[in-house]
């Protein structure tokens, strides 16, 4: 008989640990009925990943606790079933949680916790922090099920080579690494690659069983997977979708072989797309907001935030308002109009001429002699934040931000003013990729809110932030091909200034450009969080001072 062993692709949320455990006891159930003899969850599965501080409370760890026992109770009748839940537990009990948590994982069958694995490989780089929190383990965690024998690892672990070996000394036929693997582009393969080189060097197959879903900042693609000994793709899961997932494990005389579907590889505006809409989806949702909101000017920007938001809430759920000012184009509104028309949400309009008149006369006696300059640009910025959080307050949707990541590197945005809002939506995206993006939409439509959501017009014509006569982002910034290749390589590959100088870039640029990255670094701190969708986002994996004389 083959194992048939399920994977609990799944959207969980961090501290909903009732929900949670539910969540994976029906699992259970429904791969139980299908024949599934091994069910594995995510890494943290039963709190979510990640939970960050609230590993050092000592009653989120006892909860956590209860909630694994009320899953074991749960599938107590589940005859044969092996459940890989993961958890933190205190190392001790009763000690203090200190960073002295495990990040374990136990085996669950016939109602009781039959072994407790900890994570050996405790990575704390990029957005991770898991040495803040927990304590590594030492020793390998292979159980038997259905005469197949499963070496337990959780995630990092894989990434090195020892944890996987100690398992197959062990006696492991199979590695079964539970994840929780933030997404970046093209990280898919990377994963696949990393898992491949553990399968050679053990000579074991290998099942990935990963996470889906937004959490604050980061978003996990799921796409779990599964590989032969040869380092074939046995299975591969839907990317951004919930799924159970089934793997048939055969025994044979060459060693254990597999059997699953293999979803197709995506490009990689695809995956972009899905995880922009799936962070939104998932920050509106998990933090119960009835619907999102945001300015609409004509511009790119808030046109690609509007066409996420679409795509991850639905029309229904989406409303803008257009607040021009005397500096704005007539081609700004008609095209702002037509693109809520194409997307059917709510479209109002506020003038802010007003609002800011009456702030310069206001202002006026203590302003007497000197020249209009970006104050006057952010007071406009800032009616407008102004008017879109009082929307927010009144009727409770979110405000989303629209800057870009270009814009937020070089602090081409105003505190308070557009930077005000709940969710920076595209703030790992740099401006060229927006108009990749925005031309990618309009050639598809993945969620079948319709195609051509945005007027070609918004997409070629030259961006400005239309705060003063005539104004075009490039009179202030270098061209953004220049600008978005120094801050990749300054910022997300930490090259030096110099080696950028000698890849060819202009010197006067990359010292501009850097010179703006570093100075807007308090900017930053004031931002609203948004989804990572690239290796270093200006989110946890970005901690630079802001008081900060080194330039280089
Ligand atoms: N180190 C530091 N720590 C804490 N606070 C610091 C600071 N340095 C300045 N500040 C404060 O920040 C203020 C300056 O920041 P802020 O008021 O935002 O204004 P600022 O950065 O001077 O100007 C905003 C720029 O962004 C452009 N913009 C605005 C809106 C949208 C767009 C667009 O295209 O999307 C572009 C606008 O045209 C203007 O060039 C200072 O007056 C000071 O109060
Ligand atoms: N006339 C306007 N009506 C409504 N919102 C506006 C208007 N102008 C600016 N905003 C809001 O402020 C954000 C910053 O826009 P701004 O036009 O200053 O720069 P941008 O980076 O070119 O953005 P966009 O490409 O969306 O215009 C916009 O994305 C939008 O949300
Ligand atoms: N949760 C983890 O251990 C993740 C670390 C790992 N290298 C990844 O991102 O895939």
């Amino acid at each position: 008989m083959p194992l048939a062993i399920s994977i609990a692709q799944l959207n969980f949320v961090v501290g909903d640990l009732q929900g949670n455990a539910q969540k994976i006891i029906d699992a259970a159930r429904q791969s139980y009925a299908a024949g599934a003899r091994l069910l594995l969850t995510p890494e943290l599965a039963i709190c979510g990943y990640a939970a960050e501080d609230l590993f050092l409370r000592p009653a989120f760890l006892a909860a956590c606790d209860e909630a694994v026992q009320a899953v074991a109770r749960g599938t107590a009748d589940l005859a044969g079933l092996a459940i890989v839940l993961g958890h933190p537990r205190a190392a001790a009990p009763g000690a203090p949680a200190f960073s002295s948590c495990l990040n374990a994982a136990s085996v669950l069958r016939a109602g009781r916790v039959e072994q407790t694995y900890a994570k050996r490989e405790l990575p704390n780089y990029q957005v991770f922090d898991e040495r803040r929190y927990f304590v590594a383990g030492d020793a390998p965690c292979v159980f038997e099920v259905e005469g197949v024998r499963v070496g337990l690892l959780i995630c990092e672990d894989a990434w090195f080579s020892a944890p996987a070996r100690d398992a197959a000394a062990a006696g492991a036929q199979l590695l079964a690494v539970i994840n929780a693997s933030p997404f970046h582009l093209g990280k898919g393969a990377e994963r696949e690659q990393t898992m491949r080189e553990r399968v050679a060097e053990t000579g074991l197959p290998l099942v990935y069983a990963h996470l889906v879903g937004g959490q604050d900042e980061v978003v996990f693609e799921g796409r779990s997977f599964a590989l032969n000994a040869d380092g074939t793709v046995a299975m591969r899961a839907p990317a951004f979708e919930e799924k159970l997932v089934f793997a048939q494990v055969h025994q044979a005389q060459a060693g254990i072989e597999m059997e699953a579907d293999v979803a197709p590889e995506r490009s990689l505006e695809a995956d972009l797309w899905d995880a922009l809409v799936l962070g939104v989806r998932d920050y509106v949702g998990k933090n119960g907001f009835p619907g999102a909101l945001l300015g609409l000017s004509g511009g790119i920007d808030s046109a690609l935030v509007l066409a996420i938001a679409v795509d991850a809430l639905g029309a229904d759920k989406v409303r803008t308002v257009m607040m021009p000012s005397p500096y704005t184009a007539d081609i700004s509104w008609i095209d702002a109009r037509d693109m809520a028309a194409r997307l059917g949400v709510r479209y109002d309009e506020i003038a802010i001429a007003p609002q800011f008149e009456a702030f310069k006369a206001a202002l006026a006696p203590l302003f007497e002699g000197r020249a209009e300059d970006t104050t006057e640009e952010n007071l406009q910025a800032r009616i407008r934040g102004t008017l879109l959080m009082a929307l927010s307050n009144k009727f409770g949707a979110v405000v989303l931000t629209t800057g870009n990541k270009s814009e937020m590197a070089t602090g081409y945005c105003t505190l308070y003013g557009d930077m005000a809002g709940g969710f920076a939506v595209i703030k790992d995206v740099v401006k060229t990729r927006v108009f990749d993006l925005a031309r990618w939409r309009n050639a598809n439509d993945p969620y079948g809110t319709g195609a051509n959501p945005i007027p070609e017009r918004i997409i070629i014509r030259p961006p400005s932030a239309e705060l003063r006569p005539d104004q075009k982002d490039q009179d202030s910034l270098p061209p953004y091909e220049v600008l978005d290749a120094i801050l990749a390589r300054y910022m997300e590959n930490d090259e030096p200034v110099e080696d950028i100088v000698r890849a060819g870039y202009d010197r006067a640029d990359v010292e501009r450009v850097t010179r703006l990255i570093k100075i807007n670094e308090y900017k930053r701190r004031q931002a609203p969080v948004g989804v990572r969708v690239t290796r270093r986002s200006f989110g946890k994996d970005w901690r630079y001072p802001i008081t900060n004389k080194f330039r280089a």
